[in-house]
C-alpha cells in the first residue's frame, strides 16, 4: 500500500501496549499500516478533506534527533540534506550545537534538557512522524527525555546512530552515555549503526581489527536489545572495500561497497543513518534501507570527491550531489544565444578514431579553432563511457564559454548537466525533452519540412537544425533538400536555423549567402573531424564564414 494514501491512516491506538514490544515492531515489521496512535486528530483532518474532495498526502517523515553542525557537513545539518535528497520530510530536535569545520569541532553548547523536551513535543504532539533517528545525544538527561517521549508517542522504527566521537576526534558524548545507549536506547531500537569505535565503547573496549571481529561485535550488539546491528567497517584497516556487517538477528550479511578516496568523509555515518531511516519511512524493508543507504552514500561521495570546502582534513560531502558538476562557480549558459549557431562542430567517433584523436582532444581543438556550440553526436559508445566523455568535454566548453549539446541522449545529458540536446524526428519528442530538461536548458530539433519547424516551435525548441542540403556519407539514407528546401524552412521557422549536411569549405559561404536572416550558422561533421587537424579545418571554417556574414552585410 502506498503511503501517499490517506486511506490507510488508522485511529487505532497502541498506548496501551508496553513500549518496547508495541507500534515499532508492528507497524514496521508485520503490517504497512500507518500507525496514528493518539494523533488521531490528524487522522480526523485527512478524513475531512478526503471527504470534502480534497485528495491529502501523506508524506513520510523522519524526526532527527541530533546536534547541530556549523560547517553542515555531519548532524542536524547532514540529515537534513540526506533527507531531502531521498524526497522524505525531516522535522529536527536540537540537543546541542557546536561550533565546527572541517578541522574539529571548537565548542560545544548543550542544549538545556527541559527544552529538548520541549522541541520534542512540539513536534511528535502535533506531526506524523514515522521514524526517529538519534544522533548526538550528550546526556543521559536527553537520553532518558527521548525515551519518555516514544513511549507517549511511539513511531514505526527507531534508529540509532550512537555518536560519541567526531570525524576529527573530538568527544561529542562522554561515557556516561554508554549506560544510556545500553539500558534505555538499544532495548527499543529497530536499527543501532556504530562505527568499529562505536562499537567497541559499546562493547567495554572490545578489540575489533577484523571483519570476523566485526561480526561477533553485531552479535553481541544484538543481544543487547536492538533488532538489527550495522557495524560499519569503513575504519577496517587493510580493506579495499567499504565493509560493514549486518546482523537482523538470524541471518549475518557482509555488505560491499567500493572505498572511494576522498578527503570528504564528514558526516558520512549521519547520512547513512539519516538515509536508512528515510527509506523506511518510505516503506522499505530493513535490509533493503540499508543497502539502499550504503549505495547512496557512495554515490554521494564519489560525486563530491574532488570538492573543496575549509582546509582542514576532513571535508563535507554533497548528499545533494550537486556540487561536483560545478554549477555554482562555472560560467554557464543562461539562455540560448542564437549566435551561438555559427560554427556548430557535431562530433563523429568513426572519424576521431580514424585519425588517432579522443573525442576531448577533438573537442578542444575545434572549441580553440572558434567553434562555437558543440554536439557530442556518440552513437557506439557504452553509456558510462559516454557519460565521462560527456563530462570532460563539458569542462573544456565551459572554460570556452561555449555550449556543449548532446545527440539524442537526454538521460546523459542530465548526468553531466550538459547545456543541452539535439533531438531528431525519431528521438524523444520534443515536449517531453523540455519537460525533462526544464527551462533553461538548450533543444535543438532536426526539420526537414516547414511542418516540423512549426512543430518544434510549439513543443518548446530553441533553435531548429535544417537539412541535408547537400548529400553527406555521414548520415545514412539522409534526405537532401538543397539550398532551396533550406530556404524554404528558414522563412517558415520561427526559430533561429543552423544548416547541416555535406557542408564544407568549399560551400560554407554559398550557404550563408541564401539570405534569411534567421539562418545562424552552419553544423559540420567530417569538414572538421575527418580531418587530420581538426583546429586548422575549424579555423578555415571559421575564417570563410565570417567572410561571407561581412559580405553579406
Ligand atoms: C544540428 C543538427 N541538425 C540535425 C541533426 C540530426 O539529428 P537527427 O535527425 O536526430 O539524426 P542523428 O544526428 O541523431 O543521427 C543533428 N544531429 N544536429
Ligand atoms: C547528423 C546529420 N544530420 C543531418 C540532417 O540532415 O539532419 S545531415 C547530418 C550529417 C552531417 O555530416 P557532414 O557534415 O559530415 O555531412
Ligand atoms: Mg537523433
Amino acid at each position: 500500500m502506498a503511503y501517499g494514501d490517506a486511506q490507510l491512516v488508522s485511529t487505532r491506538t497502541f498506548s496501551f501496549l508496553p513500549f518496547n514490544k508495541a507500534p515499532v515492531a508492528l507497524g514496521f515489521r508485520q503490517s504497512s499500516l500507518l500507525l496514528v496512535n493518539s494523533r488521531s486528530k490528524q487522522t480526523r483532518i485527512l478524513m475531512e478533506m478526503q471527504g470534502n474532495g480534497v485528495s491529502a498526502v501523506k508524506v513520510p517523515h523522519v524526526l532527527t534527533v541530533a546536534g547541530s553542525d556549523s560547517g553542515a557537513g555531519a548532524g542536524i545539518q547532514a540529515d537534513l540534506k540526506a533527507c531531502a535528497a531521498r524526497g522524505v520530510y525531516c522535522s529536527t530536535v536540537i540537543t546541542a550545537v557546536t561550533a565546527q569545520n572541517t578541522v574539529g569541532v571548537q565548542g560545544v553548547n548543550i542544549v538545556p534538557e527541559d527544552f529538548v523536551a520541549e522541541q520534542m513535543k512540539s513536534v511528535l504532539s502535533d506531526m506524523h512522524v514515522d521514524v526517529v533517528k538519534t544522533g548526538m545525544l550528550p546526556s543521559i538527561g536527553i537520553v532518558k527525555i527521548l525515551h519518555q517521549h516514544l513511549k507517549e508517542y511511539p513511531v514505526r522504527a527507531l534508529v540509532i546512530d550512537p555518536v560519541m566521537v567526531s570525524t576529527s576526534g573530538d568527544v561529542l558524548a562522554g561515557p556516561s552515555i554508554i549506560a544510556g545507549f545500553r539500558e534505555e536506547l538499544l532495548p527499543i531500537a529497530d536499527i543501532v549503526t556504530p562505527n568499529l569505535k562505536e562499537a567497541s565503547a559499546l562493547l567495554d573496549g572490545l578489540r575489533i581489527k577484523t571483519i570476523s571481529d566485526m561480526r561477533s561485535a553485531a552479535k553481541l550488539l544484538h543481544d543487547m536489545g536492538p533488532r538489527n546491528v550495522l557495524v560499519k567497517g569503513g575504519d577496517l584497516p587493510d580493506s579495499l572495500d567499504a565493509v560493514d556487517i549486518f546482523f537482523d538477528g538470524e541471518d549475518m550479511y557482509e555488505l560491499r561497497s567500493s572505498r572511494i578516496k576522498t578527503r570528504n568523509t564528514h558526516g558520512t555515518g549521519c547520512t547513512l543513518a539519516s538515509c536508512i531511516a528515510a527509506e523506511l519511512a518510505k516503506g522499505s524493508s530493513m535490509l533493503e534501507a540499508v543497502k539502499v543507504a550504503k549505495c547512496f552514500v557512495e554515490t554521494a561521495l564519489d560525486y563530491s570527491k574532488d570538492i573543496l570546502i575549509g582546509n582542514g582534513a576532513q571535508g563535507p560531502f554533497d548528499q545533494l550531489m550537486r556540487l561536483k558538476n560545478n554549477i555554482y562557480n562555472s560560467r554557464r549558459q543562461v539562455r540560448f544565444n542564437p549566435s551561438d549557431l555559427f560554427l556548430y562542430a557535431v562530433t563523429d567517433s568513426g572519424m576521431n578514431r580514424k585519425w588517432g584523436h579522443s573525442i576531448s582532444d577533438a573537442v578542444k581543438a575545434a572549441v580553440e579553432g572558434g567553434a562555437t556550440i558543440v554536439q557530442l553526436r556518440e552513437k557506439d559508445i557504452e553509456t558510462k563511457d559516454f557519460l565521462e566523455v560527456a563530462k570532460s568535454c563539458l569542462q573544456i566548453c565551459r572554460s570556452h564559454g561555449v555550449p556543449l549539446l548532446i545527440n539524442d541522449r537526454i538521460d546523459v545529458a542530465l548526468a553531466c548537466d550538459a547545456d543541452g540536446v539535439h533531438i531528431g524526428q525519431s528521438d524523444m519528442p520534443t515536449h517531453v525533452a523540455r519537460a525533462l530538461l526544464g527551462p533553461e536548458k538548450i533543444i535543438g530539433v532536426s526539420c526537414k519540412t516547414p511542418d516540423h519547424a512549426e512543430q518544434a516551435w510549439i513543443a518548446g525548441a530553441d533553435y531548429i537544425g535544417c537539412g541535408g542540403v547537400y548529400p553527406t556519407n555521414t548520415k545514412a539514407n539522409n534526405l537532401t533538400i538543397g539550398l532551396d528546401g533550406l530556404k524554404t524552412v528558414c522563412l517558415a521557422s520561427k526559430l533561429p536555423v543552423v544548416a547541416i549536411g555535406g557542408i564544407n569549405a568549399s560551400n560554407a559561404q554559398s550557404v550563408m549567402q541564401i539570405g534569411v536572416p534567421n539562418l545562424k550558422g552552419v553544423a559540420v561533421v567530417s569538414a572538421m573531424f575527418d580531418r587530420e587537424c581538426v583546429f586548422t579545418e575549424t579555423r578555415k571554417l571559421h575564417t570563410l564564414l565570417m567572410e561571407a556574414t561581412q559580405a553579406v552585410r
